[in-house]
């Protein structure tokens, strides 16, 4: 006998209190140890349309909903006495009739007004419906017939429906749809094309899109994992093409990509712990950007394996550095001796004077030596004359490069003299005393924010992984690149093309926030090894309100908007950790301090830079103080050396933006003072 969870039952179950969720479980568990249910007084739900609905008694108040057939039983919900039969009297499940998938239908007849239902997971606030006095707008998907919108998983009792259905209804409507359906229509209404149907085998329930919302649990150490975190959905219910990523086995080094939120590190975290499973040999390295998110990483990967079960001790999860920093222990037994900026500052500084360097500036030369001299390793004039000064467009003619290389020839030197060495300098050794090993400390090297690595650190990594199938996969999105210049990673020999993949699917901002945030960037990506990442058609699974962009006066007055938008935040029950404050520079904090203060929780709020935005999220966000001057940062604008890194740096500047707008689920708010960043025209147009 199957023994199955839905993903309805997990999100019924997490809205239990903690007394019933106990008493769920252990019913839950008796019912897996002896699937007929004896014990649980099972009783058909007579008034439902689909005989094989059955409740379970968990206590004098619960019941748990379990859909029997001949060979599988499916755990599909839980709720009180009345809210758990209804549902099940609302409801079908079934195979669809043309995708073959198993679907959890709710009934159209009894269904009396097309609203969010209140079980779905997702806000759907006022300002997302009908205005009432606009113009009603056109029908979306009149043009497509019923072949078509049931080759997307539509049930049949809605096709009307959606073929009704105009753009303030979609929502609502989308709500009572199986996910397949509704993610097909809503890439339909952005691009005006319907995205392939899935093509399975006869299974209904192995289907990837029956996979995504109702799992097979093998055993009783799978169930408790499951039901171990019921909030986080991600954990058992995967999308399809999320699924697809993390089960599939690659030739060579792969990448995932895609715009924030489509779950890149969710298929990172899975495919680290699928690999683990499946050769109780493997270690596997798991690294990110910064120490904060690896420890993110470590967190999430408890979600999906107990501690004790022998798979979390195999998978190391670090930060780019932490893990160099061991590494480079392990080979020198010592730690590295850092330069810091001031350092380099002041010994390119005596370099230029002591060989009588003449006719550019410092800040010329310190942008040479960390994006061209030390970024790539250069250590001779040979390799300086030939090296592709990459992001950098200024040419430099040979007589250049010859007058220039002492200076850098001699901060070398210096550097060396007093046992100082670059973060670029200690992922380059590695790299080339690891690529000749044959014995590889990790069979398996998954990397996170990928977007974000330095040459060296790349060429790191990939001396890291062994040269065999999965050996290196990478998870990153070109538009959130914020600290790096553009460089080809096939050109060090990290050649994903063919092997990459792009996820469609936002899960974690809502429409209208997402397609706003889009607007900063092009509508389609392309990295310098000619890979393109689509970012039309790209979807968010839930609606709320429009992010709002407000200027002012005065800082004052913009604080004042701040506080009354977080006190209606707050009114509404969004916790103060779930609203974050991000400013420009983190001599900004303390303005964003100032808004907040004397607010109820206001020292739970975060409040940060945004180059510290990565990989958060909060269910409100405001980004302020987006002053001209700001944003694009004028600092960083003196800064550039030419005028390719001046257009890379209004590039990097408008993504930061990006970043931080993409790290909020349901409220957007960008504020600034007269005259305000040039950005926030995009947010409004
Ligand atoms: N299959 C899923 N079901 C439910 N939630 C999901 C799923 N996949 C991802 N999420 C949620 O979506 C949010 C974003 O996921 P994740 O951080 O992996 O995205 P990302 O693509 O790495 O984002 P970013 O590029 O902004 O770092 C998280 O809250 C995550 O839990």
């Amino acid at each position: 006998m199957n023994f199955l969870i839905a993903d309805t039952f997990t999100a019924s179950f997490n809205r239990l209190s903690g007394l019933d969720q106990k008493a769920v479980k252990a019913s839950v568990f008796d019912l897996q140890m002896d699937p007929t249910g004896n014990g649980l007084q099972l009783h058909r739900i007579e008034n439902s349309k689909d005989a094989n609905f059955w409740s379970a008694r968990v206590n004098r108040d619960v019941r748990l909903i379990v859909h029997k057939t001949g060979d599988s039983i499916l755990v599909a919900y839980v709720g009180h006495h009345d809210d758990a039969y209804s549902w099940a009297e609302r409801r079908r499940i079934e195979a669809h009739p043309r995708t073959g998938a198993i679907q959890i239908v709710e009934v159209r007849a009894r269904v009396e007004d097309v609203a969010p239902p209140s079980t779905f997971d997702f806000i759907f606030p006022e300002s997302a419906k009908g205005k009432g006095t606009r113009a009603p707008a056109p029908p979306l998907f009149s043009a497509l017939d019923d072949d078509a919108l049931l080759s997307v998983g539509v049930p049949t009792d809605w096709l009307s429906d959606v073929r009704a259905a105009d753009d303030d209804g979609f929502f609502a409507l989308a709500a009572h749809l199986p996910a397949e359906a509704s993610e097909a229509l809503l890439e339909y209404a952005a691009t005006g094309l319907l995205p392939a149907p899935i093509l399975a085998g006869a299974n209904p329930f192995t289907h990837p899109d029956a996979l995504r919302r109702i799992r097979p649990i093998a055993d009783q150490e799978e169930l408790e994992q499951a039901l171990a975190f019921p909030w986080e959905k991600w954990g058992v219910f995967l999308h399809p093409s999320q699924r697809a990523l993390v089960d599939r086995s690659f030739s060579g080094p792969a990448r995932v990509a895609g715009s924030a939120g489509t779950g890149k590190t969710i298929v990172a975290i899975h495919r680290a712990v699928r690999l683990a499973r499946e050769n109780p040999h493997a270690r596997i390295l798991l690294a990110s950007f910064s120490q904060p998110l690896a420890d993110a990483m470590a967190k999430k990967l408890l979600v999906l394996a107990p501690e004790t079960g022998g798979i979390v001790p195999r998978i190391t999860t670090a930060s780019f550095r932490g893990i160099a920093e061991q590494m480079y222990q392990l080979e020198n037994g010592v730690r590295p001796r850092i330069a810091s900026d001031l350092v380099l500052r002041e010994r390119l500084h005596s370099a230029a004077n002591a060989t009588g360097l003449k006719g550019f500036s410092e800040r010329f030369l310190l942008s040479e030596w960390t994006n061209v001299i030390d970024a790539w390793g250069v250590t001779s004039l040979d390799t300086y004359s030939t090296v592709q000064r990459m992001g950098r467009k200024s040419r430099l003619g040979p007589n250049q490069r010859e007058r220039l290389w002492p200076v850098f020839d001699e901060v070398r030197a210096a550097l060396a003299a007093e046992r100082y060495t670059t973060w670029a300098d200690v992922f380059t050794g590695l790299a080339d005393a690891l690529s000749h090993r044959t014995s590889k400390s990790f069979d398996h090297v998954i990397i996170d924010e990928a977007q974000d690595l330095a040459p060296a650190e790349l060429r790191f990594f990939a001396a890291l992984a062994p040269g065999k199938a999965d050996g290196l996969f990478l998870a990153g999105d070109v538009g959130q690149r914020i600290f790096q210049h553009p460089y080809s990673w096939a050109s060090l020999g990290v050649d994903v093309r063919g092997r990459s993949h792009t996820l469609k699917v936002c899960y974690r901002t809502s429409q209208q926030i997402r397609r706003a945030a889009d607007r900063l960037l092009p509508a389609v990506l392309r990295d310098t090894d000619g890979l393109e990442d689509e970012r039309r058609g790209i979807i968010s699974v839930f609606d709320g309100p429009a992010p709002e962009v407000k200027s002012f006066d005065a800082e004052r007055a913009e604080a004042d908007c701040i506080r009354d938008a977080i006190e209606g935040w707050l009114g509404e029950g969004i916790a103060a950790p779930e609203i974050g404050l991000f400013v420009r520079t983190s001599q900004l904090v303390p303005r964003a301090r100032s808004a907040i203060a004397g607010l109820a929780g206001a020292e739970e709020m975060v409040t940060a830079p945004m180059s510290l935005a990565k990989g958060l999220e909060f269910r409100a966000v405001v980004v302020m103080a987006c002053d001209e001057g700001i944003l694009p940062l004028d600092e960083r604008v003196a800064d550039a050396a030419d005028e390719v890194e001046l257009d890379d740096i209004y590039e990097t500047e408008r993504r930061l933006l990006y970043v931080a707008c993409t790290r909020a689920r349901e409220h957007l708010l960008l504020t600034g003072v007269i005259p305000t960043s040039e950005y926030l025209t995009d947010f409004t147009n």
